[in-house]
């Protein structure tokens, strides 16, 4: 608590400037103590510090808590004259609002006081145009989930200790936490996580790079139902986690060498799903790549894309495929349903996406194929699609995603990528993956189209399924990061410019320029 305090007034003191006023809120559990040991060093460093705990009894302040640090933590603050407020002092242009009232221990939505003062830190960040530092979490996000409570803290930097915290990474986490960045307090592996490396001190900037530590573990709390051994880990997507697949080309080679990548959907009226599909596979690398088109009028060229095979779906069925994905503009009729049941069995990689996943949702004996296939199979669901494939909800979906993705693996034994801001990687094994880079501009039509290309494509160059969702995913975000750093986005930012850049980066990576 003293380390979280020291780094937290570090912070502080640089996010304040000089002479400024800062506002505390300080909590009843070790969250709380961090915020008074915090409180105490401003003061020590001498700022105007005004604190507002949310009890103010000793006796109820410490229930829940470690009684002793959090009671500590408050003593010293007062003995060093140190005052603590029953309310927020009116008129006060607030430099800087720190956040202490609940961290990892938030266990029901806030209310009454509590809510009142997340409400206050929020509307006189507003009013004061200052900066909100959350400590650990900001309160009234679920640090396990990435679920926001109606009232929760809007901070403009999160400081989290020891290693980040899934929820700070997916659903509501990034536009909660806003720059968020990880302490290790000087803990190492085996304090903060058996088993793991120790989380890195970096900044991570919402949505793009996380803590660059080796293998960058997160604190993974208490997701649902228990995984089957080996026991779920939670990380976050880095490079490193497929590195060894990026190399550069030997020179003796031909499109052989890179597979055949097989699309199958494009039903009539959704030609441009499974096209944008094709154009990525092709882009990112695969040697051949086949469209299945069931809108059997379109013809049998794409003149953006002569490269692409284009030929009826049926006929593609005893294609040899080093990779198949199924899914983009598929439709639900009886044609797309029967491709399905021919092509699910199959012995090469497969990746269900769209529409193919909802057909699983309705066709138990799909599922059942699928679930008992020899290959690999990787499922690509929005939560839309997570939500009809579990009978559930969007909203339940949402409210914990790593949950979702994860009974998802198991029913279905296969990977599963759940889209969305932080999408989660679920491996068949129980391990889990949260990605980081991405942005809003992606909230675009045929935009997983493009995941599902880039996908497809690398399976067909031989990549495991495991390694190529993980690096799908990570590539898809990181090249829709760097169009919008280049202002191609977020606002406008299409699918086809997606495909480019990946194209760009991958080509950057396997060359290890970058
Ligand atoms: N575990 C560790 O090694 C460290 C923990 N630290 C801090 O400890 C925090 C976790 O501490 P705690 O486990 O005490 O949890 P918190 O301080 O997050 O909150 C728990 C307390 O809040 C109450 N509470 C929860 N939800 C509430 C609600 N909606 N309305 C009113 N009261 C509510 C609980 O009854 C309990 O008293 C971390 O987030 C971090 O800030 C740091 O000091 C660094 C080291
Ligand atoms: N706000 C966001 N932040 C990061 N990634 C996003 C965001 N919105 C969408 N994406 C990504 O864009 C893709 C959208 O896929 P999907 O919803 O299937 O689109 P479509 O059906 O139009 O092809 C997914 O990879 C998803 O993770
Ligand atoms: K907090």
């Amino acid at each position: 608590m003293e380390r979280a305090g020291h780094a937290a007034a570090d912070l502080a003191e640089s996010l304040a400037g000089t002479g400024g006023h800062i506002l505390i809120v300080a909590g009843p559990g070790a969250n709380g103590g961090d915020a008074f040991v915090t409180a105490r060093l401003l003061r020590e460093r001498f700022f105007a510090v005004s604190l507002v705990a949310l009890t103010t009894s000793a006796a109820t302040a410490t229930q829940g808590a470690d009684p002793d640090d959090t009671a500590a933590a408050r003593v010293a603050f007062v003995a060093e004259g140190g005052e603590l407020l029953e309310s927020i002092p009116d008129d006060t242009p607030w430099a800087l609002i720190i956040d202490g009232l609940f961290g990892i221990g938030l266990s029901r939505p806030p209310r009454e006081r509590a809510a009142e003062l997340i409400s206050a830190m929020n509307a006189l960040a507003r009013r004061h145009a200052c900066p909100v530092l959350a400590l650990d979490c900001p309160s009234g996000l679920n640090a396990d989930t990435g679920h926001a409570q109606p009232t929760t803290v809007r901070a403009s930097h999160t400081l989290s200790f020891i290693a980040a915290k899934p929820g700070l990474l997916t659903g509501d986490g990034p536009d909660y936490c806003g720059q968020l960045r990880v302490d290790s307090l000087g803990l190492t592996s085996g304090a903060a996580n058996p088993g793991t490396t120790a989380a890195a001190t970096d900044s991570v900037p919402p949505r793009e790079k996380p803590p660059s530590a080796p293998s960058a573990p997160l604190i993974s709390l208490n997701t649902a139902e228990p995984p089957p051994e080996p026991a779920a880990q939670g990380h976050i997507i880095q490079r490193r986690s497929f590195a060894r697949h990026l190399r550069a080309r030997a020179s003796n080679s031909h499109k052989g060498s890179f597979g055949s990548a097989v699309i199958i959907g494009g039903a009539p009226g959704m030609a441009g799903a499974a096209l944008l599909a094709g154009r990525a596979a092709l882009k990112l690398g695969a040697g051949r790549v086949y469209l299945g088109l069931l809108d059997e009028r379109f013809g049998s060229v794409d003149p953006v894309t002569p490269e692409l095979m284009l030929r009826p779906a049926s006929s593609l069925a005893a294609q040899t495929a080093d990779a198949l994905l199924l899914g983009p503009g598929l439709g639900s009729g009886e044609t797309a349903q029967r491709l399905m049941e021919q092509l699910c069995g199959g012995p090469v990689p497969l990746v269900l996406d769209a529409d193919a996943l909802n057909l699983l949702s309705t066709h138990p004996a799909l599922a059942a194929r699928v679930h008992s296939r020899q290959a690999a199979t990787v499922l690509t669901p929005h939560p839309g699609e997570a939500a009809r494939l579990l009978a559930s909800s969007i909203n339940a979906v949402q409210s914990d995603r790593i949950a979702a993705a994860s009974a998802l693996a198991r029913r279905f034994n296969a990977h599963v990528v759940l889209k969305g801001s932080g999408s989660i990687v679920a491996l068949a094994d129980g391990r889990w993956f949260i990605n980081t880079t991405g942005n809003p501009g992606m909230a675009s039509g045929g935009m997983g189209d493009v995941l599902g290309g880039i996908l497809v494509a690398l399976l067909s160059q031989g990549w495991p399924a495991d390694e190529a969702a993980l690096a799908a995913v990570h590539l898809h975000g990181a090249a829709a990061d760097r169009l919008a750093e280049a202002g191609i986005g977020p606002i406008g930012l299409t699918a086809s410019e997606t495909i480019d850049a990946a194209r760009h980066l991958f080509n950057r990576w396997c060359a290890g320029a970058e």
